[in-house]
């Protein structure tokens, strides 16, 4: 029975959890209070005090680091790679630490689960936002000097692929699948035969989000951005983290929204704006994969939300079959990815910057 410690850092919490084999035996989101966040500028000045609290989470389980056999941490920012289970090494520490383009809690984790295992025993990350499996005609966006970038909720996006292929009896490999992750962003793919070759960017493409605003009209965003209105920081947060329902309603919650929407009809328009923007993007991907589906997959928090998928149902159900897995399953794809590697049914692919 091998023990496999997840962690999932976020930019509020740290989920951990331990799994023996497939089977989660504990877990907890730890909370990270702001006044502590706030005394750390850089993300990863946060390392000691987030590794403090999941040493204390293994305490309070009877746990010691000796007991256990693998860490299996969320991937950072890394430079564009293929989907599967990476073992961490110096190299990939050292660019997540002093490398990285981007500042995103995520780069913590392999950082912290290196720290933790001092070189005992392996780490590994698995399905990072940057899995990139684009084909040629994705990667070109209309003028030569910008590529369009994979960048999705690629850990939950396979896990649940793996899950519909197992539910529809077929093979992961053989399945095609349109797959849109719901949550605070959103990510919507076309999975051919196992790899995916087209998905909205979930920066900055594709629907608008709960806090993201997606792809937006050119010609007015290149007005806002030669006008005084904001800096290039403050633009980013507007688009990223202030955009979508934020911007429109002042919530990230869609459950908010639709309180709103009972009294308010500009929040129902909103809100089946979302659902629209979700579909037709559905519907692209569906086209990216010729209109042969073998189901469209729906996950993500959005996903709990009965009448909110009912409004993206009614506009692609001709399209296939629908498969809705509700939430998030990245603690469980982050353990299957490491047991995989520990019961030998896969190997772990090298790290290095260039792969
Ligand atoms: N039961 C529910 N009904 C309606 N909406 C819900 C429900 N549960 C969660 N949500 C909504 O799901 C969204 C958050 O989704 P999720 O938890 O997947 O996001 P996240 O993990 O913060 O971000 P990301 O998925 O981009 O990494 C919020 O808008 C939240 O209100
Ligand atoms: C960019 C995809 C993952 C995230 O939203 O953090």
């Amino acid at each position: 029975m091998y023990k496999i410690l997840t962690i999932n850092p976020g930019s509020t919490s740290t989920k951990v959890a331990v799994f023996e084999d497939e089977k989660m035996i504990s877990s907890e989101t730890i909370e990270h209070k702001s006044s502590e966040l706030k005394k750390h500028e850089n993300i990863m000045d946060q390392i000691g005090f987030r590794k403090e609290a999941i040493l204390k989470f293994l305490d309070k389980n009877g746990l010691k680091i000796n007991d256990i056999h693998s860490i299996a941490a969320r991937g950072g920012i890394l430079p564009p790679l293929k989907s599967g289970t990476y073992l961490v090494n110096e190299d990939m520490v050292h660019y997540l630490k002093f490398e990285t383009k981007t500042e995103h809690a995520s780069n913590l984790a392999a950082v912290i689960g290196y720290e933790l295992s001092d070189n005992k025993i392996p780490v590994y990350v698995t399905d990072p936002v940057s899995v990139d499996e684009f084909c040629e005609e994705a990667r070109i966006s209309g003028i030569k000097e910008l590529k369009r970038k994979s960048l999705l909720h690629a850990l939950n996006m396979k896990i649940v692929a793996r899950k519909a292929s197992e539910e529809i009896g077929k093979e992961y490999n053989s399945c095609n699948f349109v797959i849109a992750h719901l949550g605070g962003g959103i990510s919507v793919g076309a999975q051919k035969e196992g790899k995916m070759i087209d998905v909205n960017n979930a920066n900055d493409e594709g629907p608008f989000s709960p806090e993201r605003a997606g792809e937006l009209p050119m010609g007015d965003l290149l007005k806002i951005i030669f006008s005084d209105l904001y800096n290039h920081k403050e633009l980013k947060k507007r688009l990223i983290g202030h955009g979508g329902l934020v911007g429109y309603l002042g919530t990230n919650d869609l459950r908010e929204a639709f309180k709103m929407a009972q009294k308010d009809e500009k929040a129902e328009l909103v809100i089946e704006a979302m659902a629209y923007q979700i579909a037709k993007e559905i519907g692209a991907m569906t086209v990216v994969l010729n209109g042969e589906v073998d189901a469209i997959i729906i996950t993500g928090g959005l996903a709990n939300s009965e009448p909110f998928i009912n409004l993206i149902k009614e506009r692609v159900s001709k399209l296939g079959l629908i498969m809705v897995y509700p939430g998030s399953f990245e603690m469980e794809a982050l353990a299957l990815g490491a047991f995989r590697i520990l019961n030998n049914s896969e190997s772990p692919l090298n790290w290095s910057k260039e792969v």
